[in-house]
């Protein structure tokens, strides 16, 4: 039944449960009336869409307006008068809430019933609309999501009472898109809930102030990360569900270059919808604005936008993920690389740690055969990819999501609709200056891969792990930049990704000195030695004993805590089984000017002088939050006592690769090697 309604009338008791049916048909009468009066509906929305042309010089038939037809535009009709300046501006005429979308209901902020006086009757939308709205679409909420910058709007009381949970995840609105990490938290909470969600459906209703732009910027993100859709059809998706759609032009940019996608030229950003123009003008200045409002002005974003700085090893990369997320992903590398998480302590970074070259180790080279590679010196990261988001994983087991792509191999042709899903990397983040150019470009080097879709590969010989990354990880990437090349339909700029990804060269050991003499000076990033890596090896985690690193002699270091305590006394500490442990006796000198105590509580790393018998400090540790094990202090000072030098280190692997095992073995990989080239 539908009830036409006088909207002078003084208001309904509204707050009464019993009336509560009554004062939604009160709600539906507005737009039914409206319908009935077809002809001043139409002859006015004709006015109004040339009054926006001339204002803004917008495309009236842009992409919203192509796709949903005028008729969506709210009809503004009179009032009674009520005190719009206690209202965000707008909120009243502007459509309660849209479709849904993927189990969310995008919406206005539903206001509390102490702005029941400022409303007109009809037009009142709390948590008690809300709920019986949905219930009558046939939904039931479970959760509500609430982006608005500001606690007044109302009490989350009526939600408790109705066993649905409610989650705040605080966005300003008004001068920029919502920041990553509030990103990051809105769509592992909408996959949490959505993963519960196994016998009753119940629905997510996300709202904002007007249930446009940042619920509209978020549920598009949303749709990026969890459907194979492009930034257009996750856009289009949503303006379909709520019309106009994200009508603010930085927002829409904001998401295109986020996802590194190429905004086509024919995507325009809707019109700002009448409700919110008329708004303006109907505050009479009165209005202060609101600290949460999704006003128009066009102010700069803070996310996404490239500055030329120098980069440096020590810049943070990514965005920050909830807690809840990184435990469970911490939890997933663990079962990965099949190892038990502690049951004490937060569980330590896993990734596999070579030990330092030593006269007794070294004989292991005679024993296994082993490649070679350049120890890279940048900053260590395994990588995580999964469909929602890449994950650098530092060496204080934290994550940051980073924008890459990763397609799996076997798609279509052109554009892979898989992309990996929990696939685990390790490798070196560096940073490659450009000879020429002196340009600057940082790049992921592969040395490793642990997981494949969710299969560990830890067992398996190194060898073909490292061809793996070739062939599942790197070749599908590759082949469908190549193919899009070609292609106009792929929209994904891959340049415009954070970083490069390459596989990390291995050397057979016959050819060291050329590693060495000719190939590490010419390097475009930073080396400070050898890796010895075991071409049969498994993948171990933490220290592995058969993995093996040769640095520079100079070059040879410690991570010390350095401290000063309050009688200026300093100290170099390590650690003991995760205890701090001071090493008495030992000095370290800094080379700058700088008072030593600027130093105290920070991980230094220090290269030790056998002339002067002190440490020098070379650079602090940002990327570290503990100093060595006394194990790895140790190991390092059998490893400046035993002093391998390069002459010795070439003296000995030119001994060793005539040894029948690695004779026979270099031959048949070189044959390899020259028939796949
Ligand atoms: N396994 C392996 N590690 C490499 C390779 N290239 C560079 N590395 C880096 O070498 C590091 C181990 O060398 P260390 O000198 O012990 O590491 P570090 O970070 O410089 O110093 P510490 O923190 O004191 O151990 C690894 O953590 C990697 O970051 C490579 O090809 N294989």
């Amino acid at each position: 039944m539908v009830v036409a309604m006088d909207l002078n009338a003084s208001p309904l008791p509204e707050d009464e449960e019993d009336n509560f049916e009554n004062h939604v048909e009160q709600y539906i009468a507005p737009d039914e009336r409206i319908e009935s009066g077809a002809e001043l509906a139409r002859r006015e929305r004709e006015e109004r869409i040339k009054r926006r042309k001339t204002d803004r010089g917008d495309d009236v038939h842009s992409y919203a307006s192509r796709q949903l037809g005028d008729n969506q535009i709210y009809q503004s009709k009179p009032q009674k008068a009520y005190d719009k300046s206690k209202l965000p501006p707008g909120w009243v005429e502007c459509t309660p809430s849209g479709q849904d979308i993927c189990g969310m209901v995008p919406s206005k902020v539903p206001l509390g019933e102490m702005y029941y006086e400022h409303i007109p009757a009809g037009k009142r939308y709390s948590f008690k609309q809300v709920i019986h709205q949905q219930r009558v679409s046939g939904r039931k909420l479970g959760l509500v999501i609430d982006l608005t910058n500001t606690t007044r709007y109302y009490s989350t009381n009526e939600l408790k009472k109705d066993g649905i949970k409610h989650i705040k995840i605080q966005c300003r609105g008004r001068d920029a898109v919502p920041e990553n990490v509030a990103v990051n938290q809105f769509v592992y909470e909408v996959m949490q809930f959505l993963s519960q969600q196994k016998l009753s459906k119940k629905y997510i209703l996300v709202h904002c102030t007007h249930g446009h732009n940042r619920t509209g910027y978020m549920i598009v993100h949303f749709l990026m990360r969890t459907q194979s859709m492009s930034v257009t059809q996750a856009i289009m998706s949503f303006a379909k569900a709520r019309p106009p759609g994200i009508y603010k032009p930085e927002y829409i940019d904001a998401l295109y270059a986020f996802y590194h996608e190429k905004r086509p030229d024919d995507m325009f950003c809707p019109p700002i919808p009448e409700w919110k123009r008329s708004s303006e003008f109907d505050l009479n200045g009165e209005a202060v604005p609101d600290d949460d409002d999704d006003d128009n002005s066009v102010a700069p974003l803070h996310s996404n936008q490239e500055i030329e700085a120098k980069l440096t090893n020590d810049d943070v990369l990514g965005d920050d993920i909830p807690f809840d997320q990184l435990n469970a992903l911490r939890h997933t590398c663990y079962q990965m690389l099949k190892m038990t998480m502690p049951g004490r302590g937060p569980p330590q970074f896993p990734g596999s740690h070579p030990v330092s070259l030593n006269r007794e180790n070294l004989q292991l080279l005679r024993q296994r055969y082993y490649y070679a590679t350049w120890k890279a010196d940048g900053t260590r990261y395994m990588m995580l990819i999964t469909m929602d988001g890449c994950y650098l994983v530092d060496r204080s087991f934290n994550f940051r999501r980073v924008q890459m792509r990763f397609p799996c191999k076997g798609g279509s042709d052109v554009l892979y609709d898989k992309t990996h899903h929990f696939t685990l990397l390790d490798g070196e983040m560096v940073i490659d200056t450009l000879p020429d150019t002196q340009k600057q470009e940082r790049r992921y080097l592969i040395y490793d891969l642990m997981a494949i879709n969710h299969v560990s590969v830890v067992e398996r010989p190194f060898s073909e792990r490292w061809k793996m990354i070739e062939k599942e990880v790197l070749g599908p990437r590759n082949a469908e930049r190549h193919n899009a090349y070609h292609s106009r339909e792929f929209s994904y700029r891959y340049e415009l990704e954070p970083f490069r990804v390459r596989r990390k060269d291995f050397w057979l050991l016959s050819t060291v000195t050329k590693l060495l003499r000719d190939f590490i000076p010419k390097l475009s990033h930073e080396a400070d030695g050898l890796i010895f890596q075991g071409w049969d090896d498994p993948y171990v985690p933490k220290t592995h004993n058969g993995l093996l690193k040769w640095k520079y002699p100079e070059m040879n270091s410690v991570d010390f805590l350095f401290e000063v305590n309050a009688d200026g006394r300093q100290s170099l500490c390590l650690f003991e089984r995760g205890k701090k442990k001071p090493m008495d006796g030992q000095r370290v000198e800094f080379k700058d000017d700088a008072d030593p105590s600027s130093y105290s509580g920070k991980i230094i790393e220090c290269s030790w002088d056998k002339h002067k018998e002190v440490w020098d400090c070379m650079r602090v540790r940002t990327d570290k939050n503990a100093p060595n094990e006394i194990n790895t202090y140790r190991k390092v000072m059998r490893s400046i006592t035993d002093n391998i030098t390069e002459a010795v280190l070439l003296g000995e692997i030119n001994e060793i690769i005539r040894l029948p095992m690695y004779a026979d073995r270099i031959n048949n990989d070189s044959k390899a090697a020259a028939r796949r080239r």
